[in-house]
């Protein structure tokens, strides 16, 4: 079978993944976890805090903090209308140095062009899911950079030209970096779910999942 390669080192399994579409395991190491998860507690103290963001009728099972521009379904604003009508946080300068890292171990030749403006920054309990759909509120096609800590997520990585197969079901565990940029940007992509009591002692993270995207959204600073 070529669906699999072994990355040896790591002896974790890689799932094969569709062009432009690239996930580093183990990228962060436990101590830059620790540290993005303190950075996660400084931002999830305001002055928005973490919100379930409502689609129509139906609120995300997810809670989602963001910096540089706040994301509601469809737009992205300065502030926060849906929460509590407050400026979201400054995007900070080491998570555009963090995206650059990020796009070089990937391979993108790009990388050093790559000025992210926003991050999703969402955190999942044992129940939390997310639903198949695509990033595309955001006007440029320039990668997203997708980082996880804590409990390992089933994660499912499609097509862009809907909501079934073929796709590609993949853990994401704490540390792991995921890249999906090219022909790959506009895939759906969805959480099936969280697995309680997998989060490695040493992330900073006892329980639950936490995820960060990293964007540019093309809208003018
Ligand atoms: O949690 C994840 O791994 C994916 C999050 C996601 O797709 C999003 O925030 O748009
Ligand atoms: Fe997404």
């Amino acid at each position: 079978m070529d669906m699999f390669f072994d990355d040896g080192e790591l002896g974790r399994t890689v799932p094969a993944l569709p062009e432009g579409a690239v996930l580093i395991p183990n990228w962060l190491t436990p101590e830059q976890q620790r540290w993005v998860v303190g950075q996660f507690r400084t931002w999830a103290a305001g002055p928005v805090p973490p919100h379930s963001a409502r689609i129509g009728a139906h609120r995300m099972s997810v809670q989602t903090v963001c910096l540089g521009w706040h994301w509601r379904p469809y737009e992205y604003t300065r502030e926060a209308t849906d929460v509590n009508g407050r400026r979201v946080l400054a995007f900070p300068e080491w998570l555009v140095r963090l995206g650059r890292l990020a796009l070089t171990a990937a391979g993108d030749p790009a990388a050093d062009l790559y000025t992210p403006d926003t991050a999703l920054v969402n955190f999942y309990d044992d129940a939390a899911r997310m639903g198949m759909h695509q990033d595309r509120d955001e006007r440029s096609s320039a990668p997203v950079v997708s980082l996880s800590i804590g409990d390992t997520a089933r994660f499912r990585f499609g097509n862009s030209d809907g909501r079934g197969r073929p796709y590609t079901d993949l853990d994401l565990e704490s540390g792991d970096l995921f890249v999906f940029g090219g022909p790959a940007r506009f895939a759906y992509h969805g959480v099936q779910k969280v697995l309680p009591g997998t989060a490695p002692v040493d992330c900073g993270l006892a329980a639950g999942r936490i995820n960060i995207t990293l964007r540019e959204t093309g809208l003018p600073g």
